[in-house]
């Protein structure tokens, strides 16, 4: 970036004065409670929540006016500051707002600043593209109103590489403004965890990074205000996406390492967690390892995806000055690989249980417990109990599905006919086998007799892939036992 350039911009900057009114586009998960806590702040005097007035999610325009959070789940302390900026509360914004929603675009040019906090889904699981086209709509509008002097900042997940190329190329071609110069361009990453939106945004460092040290630096200018306990990491805008990336993939990796181990751990016939407090016990400065936890799958909306918009990013960004050899996958890849794997692991469980009771899984009347991603959560986002059930109902078995968080009505991509229920006895009734693949708090103090009563076979199976189950328990109950990691227990005699 030419020091002519950042100067202009830096003059620009200097003269619009400090950031007044912000824009946030996207009002979701991310966009309202970033939107809402920039009006909360003082230092700022108007925030507009941007939300195209679409079938789908139109809706949240009138509920956010109104005060009402169209978020779903507890959100600890956001209808209330809704409420509050909205001037809902009757309290000192009523009559005069600092936050409304809006689909009039127009009012970006009103903006000194406009974040978008738009989805970046992969377009197919399988095919693990990212469909940007919602994110790149949202970027051309914010193009075609951009006014010099104004700081324009990427929050979504995305692609090392994006903002500095994609995103900044259509911001000029809709301008006719240059970034840099004209406008400051930045991302800053979201790092929200749902549940625990407010809190995690005021209280996580927050990685900002500009195209260059002047954008850097304005976008330090917009994120302060917010931030209680967080401090501010500023770094260059592909910097910033490589660790927002890399800090999902690095989790991904941890998992895999502790998967690849507890099969190996399965096949010495040996207990991982025994291994897992002897690699734990070793602590202080520079020797602690971090060894997560084994299980039947990894999923979720930032596991499954992030590593493969890191790869993504080193392929377009340095595919020629990338010193690795192109027949071996990378590290993360693998893991990846490891990760979904587990899944298939719980089935090859499943079959070598079933086979010690003389049966297979053609005809097996199979009880998948968990169709959750997470412990006692309704998220079933990519969840790995799908890739289970497809490959039990292949091996013609026949699977009922108990989840007690899920609403089967909103769950994504709910195979036909696994036909998720919260009647524990209906599924448990007549299984031969049990398979545990969320951690669920109700799935943890089953009685191992009654669970064999509703199953009516004299050993039925059960497969453990969450470490909820204790296996001496339900050997001692009659049952044909399997667990992620339990070499010592697997196989044991009927
Ligand atoms: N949800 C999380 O916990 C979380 C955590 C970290 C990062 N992220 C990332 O943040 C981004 C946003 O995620 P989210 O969960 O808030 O998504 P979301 O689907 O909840 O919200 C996106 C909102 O943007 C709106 N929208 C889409 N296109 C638009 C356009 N062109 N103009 C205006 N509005 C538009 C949608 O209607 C929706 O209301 C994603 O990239 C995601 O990966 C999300
Ligand atoms: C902002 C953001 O991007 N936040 C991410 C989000 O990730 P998430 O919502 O996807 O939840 P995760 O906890 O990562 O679980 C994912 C899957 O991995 C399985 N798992 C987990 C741990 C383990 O030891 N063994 C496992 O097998 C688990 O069952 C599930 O299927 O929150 C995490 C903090 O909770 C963050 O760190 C992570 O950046």
């Amino acid at each position: 970036m030419n020091t002519n350039a950042s100067t202009k911009l830096q003059q620009l900057f200097e003269t619009r004065g400090a950031i007044k009114t912000i824009g946030v586009i996207g009002m979701g998960y991310v966009g309202i409670p970033a939107a809402v806590l920039f009006a909360d702040a003082p230092e700022f005097d108007q925030v507009y929540g941007f939300q195209r007035d679409s079938k789908s999610s139109g809706y949240k325009i009138g509920m956010l006016n109104a005060g009402v959070s169209p978020l779903k789940g507890e959100e600890p302390g956001l209808e209330d500051l809704i409420a509050k900026v909205t001037g809902i509360d009757g309290g000192e914004n009523s009559g005069k707002p600092k936050f409304t929603c809006t689909s009039d675009f127009a009012k970006i040019a009103e903006c000194d600043a406009v974040t978008l906090a738009i989805q970046t889904p992969f377009a197919n699981p399988k095919d693990l593209i990212p469909n940007f086209t919602p994110l790149i709509e949202g970027i051309r509008n914010v193009g075609r109103y951009l006014t010099p002097g104004t700081l324009v900042v990427l929050e979504s997940t995305i692609t090392p590489g994006t903002t500095a190329g994609m995103a900044r190329e259509i911001l000029e071609e809709e301008s006719g403004l240059v970034a840099g110069e004209d406008f400051g361009l930045a991302h800053a990453p979201e790092r929200v965890m749902v549940g625990r939106l407010l809190k995690n945004i005021r209280e996580h460092d927050r990685i900002v990074g500009g195209i260059d040290a002047v954008c850097t630096g304005r976008a330090c200018e917009l994120y302060g205000p917010v931030l209680t306990k967080g401090a501010l990491i500023p770094m260059s805008a592909t910097a910033a996406e490589v660790t927002k990336t890399a800090e999902n993939t690095f989790r991904d990796l941890q998992i895999a390492a502790a998967n690849q181990l507890a099969l190996y751990c399965e096949a010495m016939g040996i207990n991982f967690y025994d291994v897992r407090t002897g690699v734990d016990s070793l602590k202080g400065e520079g020797i602690t390892r971090a060894i997560l936890w084994p299980g039947a799958g990894v999923g979720g909306h930032c596991l499954t995806k992030d590593t493969y918009h890191l790869e993504r990013g080193v392929q377009q960004l340095g595919p020629d000055a990338l010193d690795w050899p192109d027949d071996i996958a990378s590290l993360y890849v693998s893991s990846r690989q490891i990760n979904d794997f587990m899944p298939s692991h719980m089935l090859h469980l499943t079959e070598s249980a079933l086979q010690q009771i003389g049966k297979t899984m053609t005809g097996a009347k199979i009880a998948l417990l968990g169709w959750a991603f997470l412990n006692d959560s309704d998220d079933a986002r990519n969840t790995p109990a799908e890739p289970f059930y497809q490959a039990a109902i292949a091996a013609g078995a026949e699977v009922r599905v108990h989840d007690p968080w899920v609403d089967p009505e909103t769950a994504p991509d709910v195979p036909d006919g696994a036909d998720i229920t919260r009647d524990l006895e209906a599924v448990l009734r007549g299984a031969d086998a049990v398979v545990i693949f969320a951690g669920h708090k109700e799935y943890r103090n089953f009685v191992p007799a009654e669970v064999k009563t509703l199953c009516g076979c004299s050993h039925p199976v059960i497969v453990d892939g969450r470490n909820v189950a204790d296996p001496d328990e339900w050997i001692s109950g009659g049952f044909v036992y399997r667990g992620i990691g339990r070499g010592d227990k697997n196989g044991h005699a009927v």
